[in-house]
């Protein structure tokens, strides 16, 4: 691992797991740039939820090493794990809490003070566009709505890494358009490193990072521009299909 990618938001080094003897993820390097949104494609089974996993500490290897913003995953966790906001593909609220509760019961799990919170909170709501639903209960709420308040939950603590997937699952049009916008805006306007895991070529944007996943090994990392070029590709979609299905021939 070079110097930049030991300070980087989020530095991915030689990391393999496996479920018994099934290979998930083989030998996977990548380190995210501040600023800017890195999207993770793969085909289902690639091994996306499996490296948020990882990169949670939800599941543990011994094989490779995970560095956020400069710490060590495993020997200093939770300082890793404090500069961290993640929205999983899962729904994952309580739905019998209003929205407020909700959140700050979060902000007290991760330390932060009622005064500190309540303002954070107020915030957030606005800026996610649901102050006026700040007393309701979660199970009254649409998907895109409850999607909200986990992209707010998520940035309580202003992690400097925010970590998505499949984020857009089931829901509408606008919300997964608010979404990516959403997520740019965080990116380019607070600086925050995104990693945004997708099996949909239509959310990524041409400037973005890209890391191809494909069973378990990264296939193609780079601006998403110079991946199509370099694959020889008109689109990503093209280069997606080609980088992920000469793959599949491959192994046949
Ligand atoms: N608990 C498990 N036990 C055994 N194999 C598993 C388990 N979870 C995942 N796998 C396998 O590991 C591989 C990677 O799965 P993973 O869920 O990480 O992929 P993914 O890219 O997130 O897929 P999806 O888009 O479908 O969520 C797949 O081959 C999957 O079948």
């Amino acid at each position: 691992m070079d110097d930049i990618a030991m300070r980087a938001p989020l530095a991915v080094d030689g990391l393999s797991y496996a479920y018994g003897r099934k290979r998930a993820l083989d030998h996977v390097s990548f380190s995210l740039a501040p600023a800017r949104v890195t999207a993770l494609l793969g085909p289902n089974g690639a091994g996306k939820t499996t490296l948020f996993s990882l990169v949670t500490g939800l599941f543990d290897s011994r094989t490779g090493r995970i560095r956020i913003a400069g710490h060590d995953l495993r020997r200093e966790r939770s300082r890793a794990l404090s500069d961290l906001g993640i929205v999983f593909q899962a729904q994952t609220l309580d739905l019998d809490l209003t929205v407020e509760r909700n959140l700050r019961y979060f902000a007290a799990l991760r330390g932060l003070s009622e005064r500190e919170a309540r303002k954070r909170i107020a915030a957030l709501l606005e800026q996610v566009g649901l102050t006026e639903q700040r007393r309701h209960k979660v199970r009254s709420l649409s998907g895109g709505q409850r999607r909200r308040v986990e992209v707010a939950r998520a940035l309580l603590d202003r992690p400097g890494l925010l970590l998505l997937d499949e984020p857009s699952t089931g829901l509408d049009i606008a919300t997964r358009r608010w979404l990516v916008d959403e997520v740019h805006r965080l990116a380019h306007e607070d600086g925050i490193a995104v990693l945004w895991a997708t099996h949909l070529v239509d959310e990524v944007r041409a400037h973005d990072d890209l890391i191809v996943l494909e069973k378990g090994k990264v296939v193609a990392r780079g601006e998403v521009e110079r991946v199509v070029h370099d694959t020889r590709a008109n689109d990503l979609n093209e280069a997606f299909t080609r980088l992920t299905s000469a793959r599949a021939e491959e192994h046949l």
